[in-house]
């Protein structure tokens, strides 16, 4: 199971202040040679973390792969043919909202998105969609030529019961299987914890988690190296792996 690491909110603590520290690139560099498979960063419509020069720097210096996170617009379409990152992984977003709320309603704009998707793949650009764990969504993804889906793990993360939190497992697990067998590539992410991870992580037909916010929190406390170690070895022993 690959990690991704997700790196936008050591821009929010840099932008805190304007400084030009801490450092994105550095994090992003530090993450990838402590274990980070890839590098996830979000560059939302209001730049209220990561901003553009961020993605320009760190396209041009990581060696793992950028899986760059973004809105259905032109500008943002844009500016992913000029990154040329590896992944470009389409997510809803809504000005107000304090992080993504829910998943990409493909099913509402199949053509837009079929058209981006197009328009990325044709560059070489690999195309995620980041959706809820619903086979009509599941289905659209695939309908629309998009090669890979990021299950929203958000409904599984703030579940405020243990019966809620397993319904919510069954439907990403379900959801899974449904994009696998379709021949999907799986991925999934959002809300993410070293607590939470274990059960996602033991479904199998998933690939890869990507994880920012918990994962940023824990390196307040103990460095990035140390919190990236953690959670792949949480995710390495939830699939009986050494680590
Ligand atoms: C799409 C997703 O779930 C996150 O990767 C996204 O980046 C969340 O946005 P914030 O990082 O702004 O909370
Ligand atoms: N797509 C999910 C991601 O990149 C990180 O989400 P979070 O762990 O910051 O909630």
């Amino acid at each position: 199971m690959l990690l991704g690491v997700n790196i936008d909110h050591i821009a929010t603590v840099r932008n805190a202040r304007g400084t030009v520290y801490p450092s994105p690139l550095e994090a992003a560099l530090l993450a990838e040679t402590h274990g980070a498979d890839l590098i996830t960063l979000h560059l939302r419509e209001d730049r209220r973390h990561i901003r553009d020069h961020d993605v320009f720097a760190i396209r041009a210096t990581i060696k793992t792969r950028m899986n760059l996170e973004m809105a259905l617009t032109d500008e943002m379409l844009a500016n992913a043919l000029e990154v040329m990152p590896q992944d470009v992984c389409l997510v809803p977003e809504k000005r107000t909202e304090v992080t993504t709320e829910g998943g990409l309603d493909v099913l509402a704009q199949q053509q837009r998105v079929a058209d981006f998707t197009h328009t990325l793949t044709q560059a070489g650009i690999r195309v995620s969609l980041f959706i809820d764990a619903d086979e009509a969504q599941i289905q659209a993804a695939r309908d629309v030529g998009a090669p890979v889906i990021e299950l929203h793990t958000g409904a599984y993360a703030d579940a405020a019961t243990t019966a809620e939190q397993a319904q919510q497992l069954a439907r990403i697990e379900d959801g899974a299987h449904f994009g696998s067998e379709m021949g999907l590539v799986v991925n999934a992410g959002h809300g993410l914890t070293i607590h939470n991870v274990t059960p996602i992580a033991q479904i199998l037909a998933i690939r890869e988690l990507n994880i920012g916010h918990a994962l940023i929190a824990q390196a307040l406390f103990m460095g990035l190296p140390e919190a990236i170690r953690q959670m792949k070895q949480v995710i390495y022993r939830a699939r009986s792996l050494p680590y």
